[in-house]
């Protein structure tokens, strides 16, 4: 039997849309064995409402790597859930990578580990989550004729994810459809300086301006009629001295990026803001992960 560790994760990061992503200290695991017959065995999130058979997203990323070994069998999988589903923490990306990791480790490790960021890519269909569920830390990844090019560095010890979770479900096929097919020239170049920047904030470790470096022109407007609040947590937050902040992925969870000392009235006040609106939430502190999936 197979057991996999495997974290949340903040893509976009402000201005990355479809190419940054961060690996958060909140896990998913993942157990898995073959077994005569399908079984999917579900606790905590999603529990009582995820599909339990081969349909299951986590069954569906093994059986992939299972495909592509040439192998057909059946699995029994336990999920342990703390990744809340569609909230914009990269619930899916733990499945597929989680699932790919899981059972690519069950047959002996066949698939080498550049084709499963493929895979992965392939079914989540973009890279910005999975790249860092896989292998942690702060990342940048895009799809190149067919490939996915990455790179990845670590993140400060000290630095907190204050992540406002409302309590309703978006899922990010629908907060795409939202989105232009063509931006303005000067959104795009709005976006692109801010993530270059945004880069070059975490390679040095320096985050003088990161308020600056995480501001979006690309998607948030558009997702923010989706999500009643949104723009006044963000601002808020920013006043009330978060280092910056963000709509978390496709939303509608919104992140902070702050100091330790700061997470917990910065977390209180965005649930109040979100309240104000008419939209419950919680709040985490979480802190960055470096490991990306992990076997115990
Ligand atoms: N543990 C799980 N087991 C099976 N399916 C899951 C699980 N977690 C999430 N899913 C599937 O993934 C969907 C959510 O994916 P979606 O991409 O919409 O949001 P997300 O990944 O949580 O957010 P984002 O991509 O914005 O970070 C759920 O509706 C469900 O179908
Ligand atoms: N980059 C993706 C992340 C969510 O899966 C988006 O914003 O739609």
């Amino acid at each position: 039997m197979v057991r996999v560790r495997v974290p949340a994760t903040t893509a976009n990061f402000g201005p990355g849309f479809d190419c940054i992503g961060a690996a958060l200290g909140l896990y998913n695991y993942i157990e898995m064995e073959f077994w005569p017959r399908p079984v999917v065995e579900v606790i905590g999130e999603g529990q009582g409402e995820l599909i339990r058979d081969e349909s299951n997203l986590v069954y569906r990323a093994a059986t992939r790597v299972l495909s592509e070994a040439g192998v057909n069998k059946a699995l029994r999988i336990k999920l342990e859930n703390n990744i809340p589903l569609a909230r914009g923490l990269g619930s899916s990306a733990a499945c597929i990578a989680g699932g790919m990791m899981a059972a690519n480790r069950l047959l002996g490790g066949p698939v080498p580990f550049d084709r499963i960021i493929n895979l992965a890519t392939e079914m989540e269909g973009h890279p910005d989550n999975v790249v860092p569920a896989l292998i942690g830390g702060f990342s940048i990844s895009i799809l190149h004729e067919g490939k996915v090019i990455y790179r990845s560095f670590p993140m400060p010890d000290n630095l907190r994810f204050v992540a406002a979770i409302p309590r309703f479900h978006l899922e990010t096929v629908k907060a795409r459809k939202v989105l232009p097919r063509e931006v303005p020239l000067s959104d795009a170049v709005f976006n692109l300086s801010r993530s270059a920047l945004m880069v070059a904030a975490f390679c040095r470790g320096d985050f003088t301006d990161i308020e600056v470096f995480c501001q979006d022109k690309l998607h948030q407007p558009y997702r923010s009629q989706l999500i009643p609040g949104m723009e006044k947590v963000i601002k808020m937050a920013t006043q009330k001295g978060a280092l910056g902040c963000f709509l978390s992925g496709a939303g509608p969870a919104v992140i902070c990026l702050a100091y330790e000392k700061q997470a917990p009235i910065l977390g209180e006040s965005m649930v109040e803001i979100f309240l104000d609106e008419g939209i419950e939430s919680e709040y985490k502190i979480l802190t960055p992960d470096g490991e990306g999936t992990i076997f115990l």
